[in-house]
C-alpha cells in the first residue's frame, strides 16, 4: 500500500454534478462561461440539485421556497448574540449551521424529499446567519430577510438594511454562480465523507464549512485581500512578489490542484473587478492584482484561481474582508447539498486506507518504567 500525498490524481467517486475536463468547468454539462453570462444563482442551484435547468414555474417556485425559508429561528439569532464579537466569521457560521439542525424538526429525517427541503432551507438560511452576525458584532439588530428577492439581493439587503444597487446585486449573483460547485474539492469531499456514514445533511454542511475555512481552500480569498492591503500601493508590488518568491512563500490566490493552465472562473472575476473598480472610482485593488498576476505568472508560471480576483470584487462591493469566505459558503452550499443528495442516492461508506509509517513492533513499557 503506497499513499498518494494529498490524494492527488485519485478518482474517489463518480458524480454527475460538475466536471473539470481539459481545464473546462461545467455544471451538469453546461459550460461555466455560459452560466456566468446567462444564469442566475437560483437557476444554478436548481440545476445542481435537480440535474436540469428549471422552467419558469419551477424557478419561481424555488425562489418562493428560498424566500419563505430565509428567516432563521429566533433561538439561533439569540445564540449569535452570545458569541464573541471578534469571532472568526467562518467559525460562527460553522457553529450556527450546527445549531440550525437543533431547531429543524426534520434534521434527522432521511427521506429524499426531506433532504431536498433541508438543502433549500440551508441555502436560504446561511446568508441570513452571516448577515445577522455581521450586524450583531457591530452592535446593530439583524435585518429580517425579504421573502421575494434573490439570494444575492437579500444578502446585501440584510447586511446594510438598504436596498442594494442593481449593479451590486448582479455582481454578487455572478460571483455566486461562479463559486457554486467544483467537483471533488476539499470541502465537498468532506461533506460527502461525513454523510457517507449516513449522518445528516447539517453534519455534512458543517464539515464542509470547516474545510472551506482553511487558507489553502476558500479562506484564500480573505488572504488575497490581506496581501493586497499589505502591499498597499503599486510601487510595492514588485518588491513584495520578489520577496515572497525568494522566500518560497505562497502567493495567495495562485495555483490549483486541478487547473494547471488557469482557472476558467478567474477571467470573469477579473472583468468584474475592473468594472466595479471603475464604478467605485478606485481601481487600485484591480490594478495591483493585475500587476501581481503578471509577475507571478511570468516568473513562476502560476495562474490565478477563483479566489484571486474575487477579493477585489467583494471589496468593491463594500463587503468586509472576513465575510469573503462566508460568501463563498453561501454559494457553495448549493454544490455541497447537491453532492450530499447524490451521495445518499448511491451511498457506500468512504473509508480509504493509510500507509503505515510507524514502528513495525514496539513493546508496551509499564508506566513505572517510562
Ligand atoms: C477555491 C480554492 O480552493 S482555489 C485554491 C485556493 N488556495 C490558494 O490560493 C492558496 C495558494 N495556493 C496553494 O497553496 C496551492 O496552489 C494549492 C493548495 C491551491 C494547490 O496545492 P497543490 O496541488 O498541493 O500544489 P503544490 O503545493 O504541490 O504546488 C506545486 C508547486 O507549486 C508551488 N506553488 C503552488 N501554489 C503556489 C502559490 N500560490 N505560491 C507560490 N508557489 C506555489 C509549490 O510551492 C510547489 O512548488 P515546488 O514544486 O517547487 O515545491
Ligand atoms: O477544486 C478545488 O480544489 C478548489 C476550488 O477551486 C473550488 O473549490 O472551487
Amino acid at each position: 500500500m503506497t499513499a498518494t500525498k494529498g490524494l492527488e490524481g485519485i478518482v474517489a467517486t463518480t458524480s454527475s454534478i460538475s466536471s473539470i475536463i481539459d481545464g473546462v468547468l461545467t455544471y451538469r454539462g453546461i459550460n461555466i462561461d455560459e452560466l456566468a453570462e446567462k444564469a442566475s444563482f437560483e437557476e444554478v442551484a436548481y440545476l445542481l440539485w435537480f440535474g436540469k435547468l428549471p422552467n419558469a414555474t419551477e424557478l419561481a417556485q424555488l425562489q418562493q421556497q428560498l424566500g419563505e425559508a430565509a428567516a432563521v429561528p429566533g433561538a439561533v439569532i439569540d445564540q449569535l448574540k452570545l458569541f464573541p464579537k471578534d469571532a472568526n466569521s467562518m467559525a460562527v457560521l460553522r457553529s450556527a449551521v450546527s445549531a440550525l439542525a437543533l431547531y429543524d424538526a426534520e434534521a434527522n429525517e432521511m427521506s429524499k424529499e426531506a433532504n431536498i427541503r433541508k438543502a433549500i432551507r440551508l441555502q436560504a438560511q446561511i446568508p441570513t446567519v452571516i448577515a445577522a452576525y455581521a450586524r450583531i458584532r457591530e452592535g446593530q439588530e439583524p435585518v429580517a430577510p425579504k421573502a421575494d428577492v434573490s439570494v444575492a439581493e437579500n444578502f446585501l439587503y440584510m447586511l446594510t438594511g438598504q436596498t442594494p444597487e442593481r449593479i451590486a446585486v448582479e455582481a454578487l449573483d455572478k460571483a455566486l454562480v461562479l463559486h457554486a460547485d467544483h467537483e471533488l474539492n476539499a470541502s465537498t469531499f468532506a461533506a460527502r465523507v461525513t454523510v457517507a456514514t449516513l449522518s445528516d445533511i447539517y453534519s455534512g454542511v458543517t464539515s464542509a464549512i470547516g474545510a472551506l475555512k482553511g487558507p489553502l481552500h476558500g479562506g484564500a480569498n480573505e488572504a488575497v485581500m490581506a496581501m493586497l492591503e499589505e502591499v498597499g500601493t503599486m510601487e510595492n508590488v514588485e518588491g513584495y512578489v520578489a520577496r515572497k518568491l525568494e522566500n518560497k512563500e505562497k502567493l495567495m490566490g495562485f495555483g490549483h490542484r486541478v487547473y494547471k493552465n488557469g482557472d476558467p472562473r478567474a477571467k470573469h472575476l477579473q472583468v468584474m473587478s475592473k468594472e466595479l473598480g471603475k464604478i467605485t472610482g478606485n481601481l487600485n485593488w484591480y490594478e495591483m492584482s493585475v500587476k501581481i498576476e503578471e509577475l507571478v505568472t511570468g516568473q513562476k508560471g502560476l495562474k490565478p484561481n477563483v479566489d484571486f480576483y474575487s477579493a477585489s470584487v467583494y471589496t468593491s462591493l463594500g463587503i468586509p474582508r472576513d465575510l469573503f469566505t462566508p460568501i463563498f459558503a453561501i454559494s457553495r452550499a448549493s454544490g455541497w447539498t447537491a453532492h450530499i443528495l447524490e451521495q445518499y442516492d448511491n451511498n457506500r461508506l468512504i473509508r480509504p486506507r493509510a500507509e503505515y509509517t510507524g514502528p513495525a513492533s514496539a513493546a508496551y513499557v509499564p508506566i513505572s518504567q517510562r
